[in-house]
């Protein structure tokens, strides 16, 4: 009812969003840079060249860190409160940030990308939950996505930085330390800003509550907001307990005893691992590596092309997701997607490479040197179109009782995903051979093909109490795709799920 009061997000909303977002951006930064840190840190730590298992340790203790922080981010931030736990983030950005700057063994620059992955984790689980919990119900869909644009666009900067500060000595230092900036903006801009009414009301504060509510809808009479105040008390009250360990060990249990719940499970978090266990994270955290490897001189430089092509695809992921649908986008870009893994495996199997000195060795031809190029772009191009984006809608998936809980296992899954994408890139390409790691992402790739098509309805159009019923008695597919298509030729459907 109190969205039919407002045509635009308000001041408070868009601030917040963007305020929540750089917690996004940070996920993007931190992740990104590390791919040219990796080629630029040179001897700079423990006075020697890194190994391949310090490599993998330092772009992994990050997923490391966020994987348990996910696991936590949530119960906290339903303790504490949404803004006090972005803070927190803010906190270990900065020490991670710092430890880095600073480290001159590889031991400390592994714990500064644990302390700061713990901050990635936290920040990936709290920016969708702050701005869906905020945004009126018409704009959520959007504005949640803006996260998934602050992320892509913080690795493309990252990789730009890296590439600008290459020949500088110590560069990476200086890549490091800019991460404390967007950290600090955020610290400061936050305190000035509200708490999500959720949690306000789920802590007894229905006062603020109504006050935060009426920035939020400022032309909706009190009332109306008293209703609303009163509704998200109710559905606060759906999971019994007396304390907040007693909720969250009876959520764990209605998340894992419901059938839908169980379904909305598997699909949230059998879609966070498909977009890690692709291989994707493999050409962010090491394109500058493996374009080194493959003989340009210019890698860091060469790598902002993967890194742009991920920013501008997400982008169009944006604009044609609620169209097109969630899995008719997966459907279509994950055969591409197989096909470009399929593309790089080819290319790298003419080229003689070292894996381990990360040097091209012996008589390459650039022709299959570009071809590797081809492959990986469009790689990034069709992983961005769908898997990149996708999975990052899960809350949609989950009735508000076992929300948060739901996100964290889905979050969960993605870091875990991630750290064992990023523990084993280097030395499968060792074992394996470039080549045969890449026809191994390509089977790896072919299975959730295999299971969004039988177990992925589209859920693009759907209310959220529809989601429950019609995962309840199955998944539902066929009966998806007809109320989806329904929905497109629908004159006054806009696209926007929540709606
Ligand atoms: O959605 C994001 C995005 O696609 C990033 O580029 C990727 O590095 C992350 O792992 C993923 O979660």
């Amino acid at each position: 009812m109190l969205d039919s009061q407002i045509s635009k997000p308000s001041n408070l909303v868009l601030t917040l969003t963007l305020v929540a977002s750089i917690l996004g951006f940070m996920f993007g930064y931190d992740t990104g840079y590390i791919s040219s840190v990796l080629v630029t840190v040179g001897k700079d730590l423990d006075g020697r060249y890194l190994t391949i298992p310090e490599k993998e340790w330092i772009s992994s203790a990050t997923s490391l860190g966020a994987f348990l922080a996910s696991l936590v981010a949530g119960p906290l931030a339903d303790a504490y409160g949404r803004k006090p736990s972005v803070m927190l983030c803010d906190v270990l950005f900065v020490t991670g940030a710092l430890m880095q700057f600073f480290a001159n063994h590889v031991h400390w620059m592994i714990s500064g990308r644990f302390v700061m992955g713990c901050g990635v984790g936290a920040g990936s689980l709290l920016a969708p939950l702050y701005i869906s919990e905020l945004a009126p119900g018409k704009f959520r869909g959007r504005l949640v996505t803006i996260n998934c644009l602050a992320i892509t666009g913080g690795q493309l900067i990252a990789y730009m930085i890296g590439a600008l500060l290459s020949r500088v000595n110590s560069g990476w230092r200086y890549i490091v330390v800019l991460s404390l900036v967007p950290c600090a903006v955020q610290f400061i801009v936050i305190l000035f800003l509200p708490d999500t009414p959720r949690f306000l009301v789920m802590h007894g504060k229905h006062k603020e509550a109504s006050s935060v509510l009426q920035q939020v809808y400022p032309t909706a009479s009190p009332g109306l907001i008293e209703a609303n105040i009163e509704e998200i008390a109710a559905l606060n009250s759906l999971l019994p307990g007396d304390n907040a360990y007693q909720r969250l060990s009876n959520g764990i249990q209605e998340l894992f005893t419901s059938p839908s719940n169980r379904r909305a499970l598997f699909i949230g978090c059998g879609l966070q691992a498909a977009q890690q266990f692709v291989g994707f994270n493999a050409i962010m955290y090491f394109s500058g590596s493996i374009f080194e490897m493959v003989g340009f001189r210019n890698s860091t430089a060469v790598s902002c092309l993967t890194a742009g092509t991920n920013f501008l695809f997400t982008v169009v992921s944006l604009f044609i997701i609620d169209k097109v649908g969630r899995r008719n986008i997966l459907l279509v870009s994950i055969p591409f997607l197989i096909l470009s893994q399929i593309l790089c495996a080819l290319a790298f199997g003419h080229l003689t490479i070292n894996v381990e000195s990360g040097k091209e060795i012996g008589e390459n031809s650039e022709f299959w040197a570009y071809l590797v190029t081809i492959g990986l772009v469009s790689f990034v191009a069709s992983y961005a179109t769908g898997l990149g984006n996708v999975p990052w809608h899960q809350s949609e998936l989950f009735p508000q009782s076992v929300r948060g809980l739901g996100s964290s296992f889905a979050t969960a899954t993605n870091w875990f995903g991630s750290m064992i994408v990023s523990a084993s890139f280097l030395t499968l390409m060792k074992s394996l051979t470039p080549c045969g790691t890449f026809l191994l992402f390509a089977a790896v790739t072919a299975i959730p093909l295999v299971t969004i098509y039988f177990t992925y309805p589209e859920l693009g159009s759907l209310q959220l109490e529809e989601v429950e019923q019609l995962l309840s008695n199955g998944f539902n597919v066929k009966r998806s795709i007809e109320m989806h298509r329904q929905a497109i030729s629908h004159a006054g459907y806009t696209g926007i799920p929540y709606e």
